[in-house]
């Protein structure tokens, strides 16, 4: 297995006696498209800003591309493109020249910014000023800067924040077609699985500063599955009577729950109950919030 471009090892946060973040061990692999999840305040902009070196761990350490940030910073930061809460332009500069004025400080050539003008499909409004700019389209702007200078690490800490609905989209279509049309190594922060879950291919979740989930998006549906919670008469001895049938219940309290299933199946999972006897008092489909996953992560579920 090749290395991973971000290891963190036992990455921690104090501040006083509060852990923003304890022992993470995030781990990116290249070409991965990682979302990093949690509620407000779990620790996710600590950690970024770890990352890219801006705050010092209280343990721990981190490694891009195989190499120390603390030792390394300038060296790591050249391959690393960031956008980091929310950035701030010159209103009364054009898209374009607020560009010009970062590729001067970094002394990269000119061209770059018509190019990442292009990738983040700003072209035809680079000479508005930002002031007249959309709050997505400088959230672009601000993803457009972090390209300059070609990446191979993209760091994007909320970038749909505050965004409508159009906005979320194009942002989830750009990050898309940088993963795939550029190949680059994408982190991504969020509180909402659903603004990202389209885009990534691996979840890391935090939450209260841990590290509970760290796995591919598809075993993170895996654990996200709808379940069905029946409530029966005598439901200890319908467990027993539908595992007679080939069901495999659980028992939660008084109802019995089981992972999503076809229409026809709750038909005939009905049907063996009834014919059993059982009276069914009511049935619920249950889809789990990111809330839930929580929830369930953290082993508090109920059902
Ligand atoms: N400089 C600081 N001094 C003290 N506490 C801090 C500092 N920075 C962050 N914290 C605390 O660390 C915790 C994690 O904050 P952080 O901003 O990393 O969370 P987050 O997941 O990015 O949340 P949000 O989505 O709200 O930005 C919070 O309880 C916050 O109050």
């Amino acid at each position: 297995m090749s290395e991973p471009i971000i290891q963190t090892h036992q990455l921690t946060k104090q501040y006083g006696k509060r852990y923003s973040v304890k022992d993470l061990d995030l781990r990116v692999a290249k070409g991965d498209v990682y979302g990093f999840l949690g509620p407000n305040g779990a620790g996710k902009t600590t950690t970024i800003k770890m990352l890219l070196g801006l705050v010092q761990p209280t343990q721990g350490y981190v490694q891009i591309f195989g190499q120390d940030i603390q030792e390394n910073r300038k060296q790591i930061l050249r391959h690393v493109g960031a956008l980091v809460e929310s950035p701030t332009y010159y209103g009364h500069l054009s898209g374009y020249e607020n560009l010009k004025l970062i590729t001067q400080v970094l002394g990269l050539p000119k061209r770059e910014i018509e190019e990442v003008l292009y990738i983040v499909g700003l072209s035809n409004d680079a000479g508005r000023l930002v002031r007249g700019y959309s709050l997505g389209m400088k959230q672009r702007l601000g993803i457009a800067a972090a390209l300059l200078g070609n990446p191979k690490l993209l760091i994007l800490d909320e970038p749909t924040n505050g965004l409508d609905p159009a906005g979320i989209r194009e942002i989830r279509e750009l990050i898309k077609r940088l993963a795939e049309e550029q190949g680059m190594t994408i982190l991504i922060s969020s509180h909402l699985l659903s603004e990202i879950e389209q885009t990534v291919t691996t979840v890391g979740i935090i939450f209260r500063g841990q590290l509970i989930f760290q796995k591919s998006l598809q075993a993170l549906k895996q654990r996200a599955k709808g379940r069905l919670e029946l409530e029966v008469s005598r439901p200890e001895e319908a467990k027993v009577h539908l595992q007679s049938f080939g069901w495999n219940p659980d028992l939660h309290g008084d109802r019995i729950c089981f992972e999503v299933m076809s229409r026809k199946n709750v038909a005939q999972l009905i049907k063996t109950l009834v014919q059993g006897q059982f009276s069914v008092y009511g049935m619920n489909s249950i889809q789990p919030s990111l809330e839930n996953i929580f929830i369930q992560l953290t082993e508090r579920e109920s059902c």
